[in-house]
């Protein structure tokens, strides 16, 4: 299988894309149910530390159709760089993408509650909009990390809401061949199923960055990836400030 941007990928992050034995640890699982609302929360922990959460069933299959319904009704754009007003080819990065503004759809508001409610750990007002993507066969994102190194004074998110203290990602439909998200530095490689979300940390509690949190979309071979991030920054958020030792890895213990 060649694709675009193949050439940046080393072998060993190949390996773990492909090969199955890395796919999942089982390491520990855990069913929640959280009061008031009575919401099931089925937890497999995929890493403790640096945490790393695999949330099955997140969402029933209405509310999967309804994205999915969403999504493929946008005009997708190429992910590429930005340069002098152009979007160049990124060999890095093979993907179509857009922005879906929750003020823009009235009738995702029940499951954007339900985020909240699912999620309590965390305050979702410093969360960016939700973030779609869509990868067909050679698409690809190249292994990165979502912590920003952009300076304050360069972006109103960077000022307002501090940096990406975690990321969340829900995956609505899977590729038939490759296309799992790889954590070359963990030594494992998620492929949920579709209505199931994961979540990662990419800072340490100090908000500096999280070096393990590097991931990256595994190439897809057949059949297309359609998956939504949702990054969370770091303003007032609980967690932060339940952690003491402030320079560590944040731990799964933080969130269950
Ligand atoms: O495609 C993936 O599995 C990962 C996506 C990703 O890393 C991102 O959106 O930042
Ligand atoms: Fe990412």
């Amino acid at each position: 299988f060649e694709f675009y941007g193949q050439e940046n990928w080393q072998k060993s992050y190949r390996e773990l894309c492909d090969r199955e034995e890395f796919e999942t640890r089982n390491l520990y699982c855990l069913n929640q149910i959280l009061l008031p609302k009575f919401i099931n929360r089925r937890i497999e922990i995929l890493s403790w530390q640096p945490a790393l959460l695999r949330y099955h069933g997140f969402f029933d299959e209405q509310k999967v159709d309804h994205f999915l319904k969403i999504i493929n009704n946008k005009t997708l754009v190429s992910q590429g760089i930005t340069q002098n007003g152009k979007t160049i080819r990124n060999a890095k990065r093979e993907a179509n993408g857009s922005w879906i503004y929750w003020k823009d759809y009235p009738d995702l508001i029940t499951s954007k509650e339900y985020i909240e409610k699912y999620l309590p750990e965390f305050n979702f007002t410093a969360a960016e909009p939700i973030s779609s993507l869509s990868y067909h066969p050679g698409g690809h994102y190249y292994p990165h990390h979502d912590y920003l190194t952009r300076k304050s004074g360069e972006d109103w998110w960077m000022d307002n809401m501090r940096n990406r203290l975690a990321t969340l990602i829900f995956v609505f439909q899977n590729a038939e061949s490759g296309g799992g998200t790889v954590f070359p530095k963990i030594g494992l490689t998620v492929r949920a199923e579709p209505g199931d979300a994961f979540l990662w940390f990419s800072m340490r509690g100090d908000e500096s960055l999280e070096d393990l949190s590097l991931h990256g979309g595994c190439p897809v071979y057949s059949g297309r990836k359609i998956i939504a991030t949702i990054w969370i920054r770091a303003v007032n958020q609980p967690i932060l400030s339940k952690i003491l030792d402030g320079n560590r890895t944040i731990s799964a213990d933080l969130i269950i």
